[in-house]
């Protein structure tokens, strides 16, 4: 066995599959023509006129952008300027363009797709959430969706300090009593900032540009982000704490995470109640992460004093909307991103990305997956599930707080190096390692990208086996190091979290969770519990799950010794509710436990 180690370069390389991706579609074909129209003659059949031949193609910007952007496209393209089109007359306008540039307000669903008929190559999203953007539909009609994801953060953090201030000293209210020729001196006595504790949910570029001009404001402030680096946190000044913690102890709460399966509506009854009486709080994010009934209960039982939101669950929200009414809330129509500077901004970083991606240039800023050839799909696809899966299990397995920096994969295999491109299993394994900690979307286009901005390093390293290389890889293993895990087993000898899994039989397996064996199917989700090895374990687990008709898809127990450390690992198909899971970790020879979602 020999191996070699390489890092990888994180630099997005020129022969990438984004580039066939996007001349699988030669250019000529659908340039060409530019604008088609047909008459139809009462006694004659429907037949397509040519209007002009142009070697340019076509951009519809269907949303207002900066002219700086505008300027970029028109250089290149025939740019079409068409705002507040209906669904249908955007489907219609479609079909005669090459790229659609859109912000918030625009749907580009699936319909819009299908009446490209194959001719629209890239969607540019000018701005970060691309939750207006069909991506399933885009990525099956090869259709490259890219963002801007950097040049509106400050604009976002500016809006987020622009409504604590705001909130505070009433403004908005007391402005809007004034102009009703009111003079309500003292119904509009404000809190103070200075000393006040603010707790910055979601660390990221936001948060923590709020986090920054915050204490300039005099504020105290924590954050709580589970994945973001304790030292970034502590070089500005400010202490990752828990959940629970920050909720509670906070004089003000700003969201700054992004809307995923774990975010949605965590705001709720259950964490309002937790909240410091007279808690203010401040959505810059999305709508989504709060229960908005849940928070018009709290501002009615004076829980929530205020609050200030710029995103709604539903936008616009109902002219009735409880919320929006509330005489304690502060609303703005979706405006964080609304500077000139920023609006330039991202006009400027969207054209250079469309225009990029339309002449067959990496796009850094991709968001959906490329087409990669079908040949190498066919093989590698067991492993690309798996890689995926590895990178998911491995950064669920890291506790709080500990940030995920290095991370070492290791693939072993009897291919020469040069015969086993790995670029996909490692965008797919950093796909899985970023995903559910992020809004970042991430593919074999993006991967590198996306783990330099976050400060991840991927090292790779090839153990090349004996034998015949029937299958392209014996195994994967993904390591991470100088963190610690909230499942202690998932440790290894070493020191670093290590998952290790094989595909048999097509399917992909986890086959060992720190220095423990184990094997495990990787479909539905996966309980890991570490017991002393005993009989009767897997009957009284299996029966907690069963009792709530969660079915058991595999179960796998490794041990140290009979009788000594053992880890067993369950998969399930339906998600176990929290009192299983608590049963299952009560059951007295469960020594720790894990759900792990894939
Ligand atoms: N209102 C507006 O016009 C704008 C809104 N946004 C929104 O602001 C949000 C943040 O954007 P960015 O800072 O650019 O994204 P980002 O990806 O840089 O930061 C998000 C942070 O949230 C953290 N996070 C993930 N899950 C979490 C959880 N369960 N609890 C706490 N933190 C968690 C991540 O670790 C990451 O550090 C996004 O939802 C984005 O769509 C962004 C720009 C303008
Ligand atoms: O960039 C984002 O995520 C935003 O929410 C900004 O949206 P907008 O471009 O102003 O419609």
């Amino acid at each position: 066995m020999a191996a070699s180690a390489s890092s990888t370069t994180l630099k997005p390389s020129p022969s990438s599959t984004a580039v066939s991706f996007l001349r699988q579609r030669p250019l000529s074909t659908t340039f060409g023509v530019t604008a088609l129209s047909y008459r139809r003659h009462r006694d004659q059949p429907r037949r397509f006129v040519v209007l002009s031949l142009d070697a340019k193609p076509t951009i519809l910007v269907a949303e207002k952008l900066g002219e700086a952007g505008v300027n970029l496209l028109k250089e290149f393209a025939n740019v079409d300027c068409s705002y507040n089109l209906s669904p249908e007359e955007l489907c219609t306008k479609i079909s005669l363009c090459d790229a659609l540039i859109v912000r918030s307000g625009t749907k580009v669903s699936r319909d819009v797709f299908e009446s490209s008929a194959g001719r629209l190559k890239v969607v540019g999203r000018a701005g970060v959430g691309i939750d207006n953007v069909d991506l399933a539909a885009a990525t099956e009609h090869g259709c490259l969706v890219v963002n801007a994801p950097t040049a509106n953060t400050v604009a976002a953090a500016e809006h987020g300090i622009a409504l604590l201030t705001a909130m505070a000293r009433n403004v908005a209210q007391a402005d809007a009593s004034v102009k009703a020729g009111k003079w309500l001196r003292s119904k509009y006595v404000g809190v103070s900032l200075v000393g006040k504790t603010l707790a910055v949910m979601g660390f990221g570029k936001v948060g923590s540009e709020v986090a920054r001009r915050a204490k300039g404001l005099g504020m105290h402030i924590i954050a709580h982000d589970p994945y973001a680096p304790a030292d970034r946190a502590r070089a500005i000044g400010v202490e990752l704490v828990s959940f629970d913690e920050a909720i509670a102890t906070a004089d003000f709460i700003s969201l700054h995470m992004p809307l995923t399966a774990a975010t949605a509506k965590v705001l709720n009854d259950e964490t309002f109640a937790k909240m410091k009486k007279g808690v203010r709080i401040i959505n810059v994010a999305r709508g989504g992460v709060i229960d908005e009934e849940a928070l018009v209960k709290a501002l009615d039982a004076g829980i929530v004093a205020q609050a200030a939101l710029d995103v709604f669950t539903v936008e616009p929200p109902g002219k009735d909307s409880k919320l929006v009414q509330h005489e304690n809330v502060i609303a703005t129509p979706h405006l964080g991103a609304s500077t000139m500077e920023a609006q330039e901004g991202v006009a400027i970083e969207i054209a250079e990305a469309v225009v990029g991606a339309l002449k067959g240039e990496l796009a850094a800023t991709a968001v959906n997956a490329p087409m990669v050839p079908a040949e190498v799909l066919t093989e590698l696809k067991p492993y690309v599930d798996l890689a995926e899966k590895l990178g998911r299990l491995a950064v669920q397995l890291v506790a709080g707080g500990s940030g995920v920096k290095n991370v070492k994969v290791t693939y072993a295999s009897a291919r020469a190096p040069d015969d086993l491109d790995t670029r996909l299993l490692r965008a797919m394994i950093t796909k899985g390692l970023i995903e559910p900690i992020s809004s970042s979307f991430v593919n074999l286009v993006n991967a590198d990208f996306t783990a330099k901005q976050r400060g991840l390093r991927i090292t790779e390293e090839r153990v090349i086996l004996d034998g015949s290389p029937e299958s392209p890889l014996e195994l994967i293993q993904v390591q991470i190091a100088n963190v610690e895990s909230k499942f202690a087993s998932a440790i290894s000898d070493s020191g670093e979290i290590k998952v290790e899994g094989r595909v048999k039989d097509g399917v992909p397996h986890l086959t060992k969770v720190g220095s423990f064996e184990v094997d495990v199917s990787l479909e539905g989700s996966i309980i890991l519990c570490r017991q002393v090895d005993q009989p009767g374990m897997i009957g009284k687990v299996g029966s907690i799950l069963g009792e709530e008709n969660v079915n058991v898809s595999f179960m796998s127990v490794g041990r140290i010794a009979p009788r000594n450390q053992a880890v067993m690992a369950i998969g399930v198909d339906e998600e176990p509710s929290k009192q299983s899971l608590k049963r299952i970790g009560d059951v007295p020879a469960v020594e720790e436990f894990v759900y792990l979602k894939l």
